[in-house]
């Protein structure tokens, strides 16, 4: 009874500022006990990386947001070697023979809880971020006939004009003389956008030809680096339930705003889509053998082989948006990476144009620059564990390749800052076929195995065709000062080298110039 008195007398007199000094002190040693958890007991307590990333995800988070986080990957895998630890409970393995260990079809990983925050907005998960393996296979055999041989063929030819009005929108003001200066990855953005919403939903965003609405990229860019961050938080299994509600706004500012915006905008797009299919629907059958087959005819129209289920709309718009995103902005990215090599490497740039001007041999070996401002990518591994090379990785850590950290490995790409296509050519200057091999089995832009990008024939055919028209019909020269790359007078080591063409990494590779000069080929 006593004892009972005198804590309530006790209680009663402890002022807010006590109270909040203990709260401040039972967290502070909530830390302490965590921390020193994760630096001895750990499953990862043995793995080298950069001291407060082995702690906590906070070091990860800050690179998201500055979008460098390809370039501090590069920078810790140089310091600490093959296997890094990056994050709390993530691993990142740079080693060529650990890709397929990771990303073949036997890896014992799903994706990580970083897809949960992803497409948030949609409203339900996209392909992308479909966890799930099972429910993943099924979602991409939905997508499969959209992007079938013979999808192909009929995208080809549309991707065919939206290529040739890149040429032609590029070239203006350069029929007689060099045209004015033109940011060229602005041009490859809007080619990006317009030919998958065009072959998405069979009307463009007309990006190449009027100014109304550029300002689609800026809100993807936008949104991208939102989802990015947002994914790693410590926190963020208490935010994700506020995401894609209004209350986003005021989390995430202006970046989450535009988040929902751009989900809005491929809503809207499909929904007219969606109209027009149904429209479609009541024509008679010779109508419907000439209509336009575009990416939505194949998914609208899909099901599934094995459960004969079709795309619930929520489904839908969840990949109609991932499709936006990941296609305009990886071709556009593409388009501008190579033209910044082939303008900074004159001898390649003469030799593919007379290639292409003479006969339109195949450009296999231009379309391979060293894409992807890519960093890890977050598997989790499955109960049973993953051998990983020498090491035991046990279930629930996080495991990723470093893609931009291994497109750089020395050994399999000796001088691995210089653009030599011929990397891709046996025998050519000395090239073995068990060296073009290697570097084939570690070029990964698109990933391997079964999470890889569904996208990688239309991409090429994008990116070809587009190359194609350029070279074929216009010259092009850097316009003053090379932009687009990087600087000595950046304050970040790794943002200094001149001849590699920079992106600020936020899930796609945002970037900037070059400026060129067009003239129409006399
Ligand atoms: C050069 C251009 C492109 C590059 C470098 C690229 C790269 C990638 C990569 C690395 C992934 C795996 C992402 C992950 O695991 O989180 C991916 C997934 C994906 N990409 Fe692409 N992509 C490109 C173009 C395209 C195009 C043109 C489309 C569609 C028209 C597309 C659609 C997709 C889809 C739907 C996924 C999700 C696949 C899944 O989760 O099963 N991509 N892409």
């Amino acid at each position: 009874m006593l004892i009972e008195e005198r804590l309530r007398a006790g209680w009663a007199s402890t002022t807010w500022a006590q109270s909040t000094a203990y709260v401040v002190f039972a967290f502070v040693i909530y830390l302490i006990v965590v921390f020193t958890y994760r630096l001895t007991l750990h499953p990862l307590a043995k793995y080298p990386g950069p001291f407060f990333a082995r702690i906590t995800d906070w070091p990860l988070v800050a690179h998201c947001i500055k979008g460098d986080r390809h370039l501090w990957e590069f920078k810790n895998h140089q310091k600490y070697g093959p296997i890094v630890r990056y994050g709390a409970n993530s691993i990142s393995i740079s080693t060529p023979s650990s890709i397929p260990l990771i990303h073949g079809p036997k890896a014992n990983v799903k994706k990580g809880a970083w897809y949960k925050t992803l497409d948030i907005s949609a409203g339900a998960p996209s392909v992308q971020m479909e966890i799930d393996k099972h429910q993943h296979a099924m979602r991409r055999r939905f997508l499969a006939p959209a992007f079938s041989e013979r999808a192909l063929k009929e995208a080809e030819k549309l991707i065919t004009i939206t290529a040739k009005k890149l040429s032609t929108g590029l070239s203006q003001g350069g029929e007689k003389d060099w045209s004015q200066p033109k940011n060229f990855s602005d041009w490859a953005t809007f080619f990006g956008f317009d030919f998958i919403i065009d072959l998405g939903y069979g009307k463009s965003l007309e990006m190449l030809d009027k100014e109304d609405n550029r300002w689609v990229p800026d809100t993807l860019k936008s949104a991208s680096v939102f989802l990015y961050y947002s994914g790693y938080l410590p926190f963020i299994e208490v935010v994700r339930p506020l995401m894609g509600t209004s209350v986003q706004d005021y989390i995430g500012g202006k970046t989450a705003a535009d988040s929902l915006k751009f989900t809005n905008l491929a809503n809207s797009r499909l929904a007219d889509r969606m109209e027009e299919e149904r429209i479609k629907a009541q024509a008679d059958a010779q109508q419907k053998e000439n209509e336009r087959k575009d990416t939505f005819h194949y998914l609208l129209n899909s099901k599934d082989a094995v459960t004969g289920k079709s795309f619930t709309t929520q489904q839908l718009q969840a990949d109609s948006a991932l499709i936006i995103a990941a296609g305009s902005d990886g071709v556009g990215l593409t388009i501008g990476a190579c033209m910044f090599y082939l303008l900074t490497n004159p001898a390649v740039l003469a030799r593919l144009t007379e290639e292409i001007r003479g006969n339109f041999s195949s450009l296999d070996e231009i379309k391979n620059p060293k894409l992807g401002g890519l960093p890890s990518l977050p598997r989790e591994v499955l109960k049973g564990g993953l051998n990983l090379d020498d090491h035991f990785i046990p279930q629930g850590i996080t495991v990723g390749s470093p893609i931009y950290v291994i497109h750089h490995d020395p050994i399999v790409f000796p001088d691995p800052w210089s653009f030599r296509p011929e990397r891709w050519i046996a025998s050519s200057r000395g090239n073995s076929p068990e060296m073009v091999s290697a570097v084939k089995a570690t070029s990964i832009p698109f990933l391997i195995g079964p999470l890889n990008c569904i996208g990688k024939n239309m991409s090429y055919i994008a990116l070809k065709l587009a190359l194609a028209y350029i070279l074929f019909e216009n010259d092009l020269r850097i316009s003053g000062e090379l932009t687009g790359g990087g600087s000595p007078l950046q304050a970040v080591e790794e943002r200094r080298r001149v001849g590699e063409y920079q992106m600020e990494d936020w899930i796609l590779g945002f970037r900037d110039g070059p400026m060129v000069e067009v003239k129409v080929r006399s």
